[in-house]
């Protein structure tokens, strides 16, 4: 069916985000839809500004230039938290760095540190505003979710709880004859990813019917996924989406992804004998 393959677009902002707007019921339907037979969708979020992003992604550039001595320093205590590598077999083309709670200045300013030890406040100012405003959509796509199936009651506890990694990615380009793997196919652990790139595409997303649809990013856009904790949140009525990253062209691709994660989450009891409310 055609009209499978095309992922679904929602819009948001702050004046739609009241449950006495005119657009919220539509919305927490469009939004629980996707989530059911995608996985994800692409939320329009104009306050995000572009000129935002635009700066985001060109301070990520001056990040990866740095020598790799010094981006191996992102460590963390969690596996896969910091800086990752290219890996011959599996992910040539790829590295990334990973910044914890980035929603707080302290955690983005100490990155910055080690990153930049005569300190960088460009990249700091403009790496913490704008995981504050993902975080803000992140809140919006949760709430709309959780009044979807009519457990907004929880709503409150799952954003007091929620942590995040903010992970900034780079693919490099292809060699002719070699592999164009951006990222092998997977599905994300946790609860709720937000992705954006820069002008070069290469994310492609797997339908329940085994077909692989190539991510277009409209302006303004974002890419949300729902991961296997979501899945597990939800009794298994969203679909944890399988995705991966091909590399063609010249030109670098860089991506930045958020990937959110209440702590206090299972399956929740309503999920498991109900239906829905809207
Ligand atoms: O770079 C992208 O667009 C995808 C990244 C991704 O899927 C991941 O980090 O889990
Ligand atoms: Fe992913």
């Amino acid at each position: 069916m055609e009209s499978q393959r095309v992922i679904p677009v929602i819009r948001f902002s702050q004046e739609n985000m009241s449950p006495s707007s005119s657009c919220w019921v539509s919305t927490c339907q469009d939004v629980r839809k996707a989530f059911e037979i995608y996985g994800c969708f692409l939320a329009i979020y104009e306050e995000i500004s572009m000129e935002l992003c635009k700066q985001v992604f060109q301070a990520v550039e001056k990040l990866f230039d740095l020598p790799v001595e010094t981006k191996a320093k992102n460590t963390s205590t969690i596996p896969n938290f910091g800086y990752i590598g290219p890996e011959s077999d599996t992910r040539p083309l790829y590295e990334s760095m990973g910044i914890e709670n980035a929603v707080n200045l302290e955690s983005v300013q100490s990155f910055t540190n080690v990153m930049w030890p005569s300190g960088n406040t460009h990249f700091c100012g403009l790496l913490h505003s704008h995981s504050k405003q993902l975080m803000e959509l992140d809140n919006m796509v949760t709430k709309t979710m959780f009044a979807s199936y009519g457990v907004e009651k929880h709503h409150e506890l799952c954003v007091k709880s929620k942590g995040n990694l903010v992970r900034v990615m780079k693919y490099g380009v292809p060699k002719s004859d070699g592999p164009n793997i951006g990222l092998p196919p997977h599905c994300d652990k946790g609860f709720i990813t937000i992705l954006h790139q820069n002008q070069v595409n290469g994310l492609e997303i797997e339908t329940k019917d085994g077909h692989w649809i190539s991510v277009e990013f409209p302006p303004s856009s974002f890419i949300v996924i729902a991961g296997d904790a979501l899945k597990e949140w939800s009794n298994d009525r969203v679909h944890a989406v399988t995705h991966k990253v091909t590399m063609s062209g010249n030109e670098s691709r860089y991506s930045l992804g958020q990937f959110s994660h209440p702590m206090k989450i299972g399956t929740l009891e309503e999920l498991i004998a109900s239906s829905s409310a809207v």
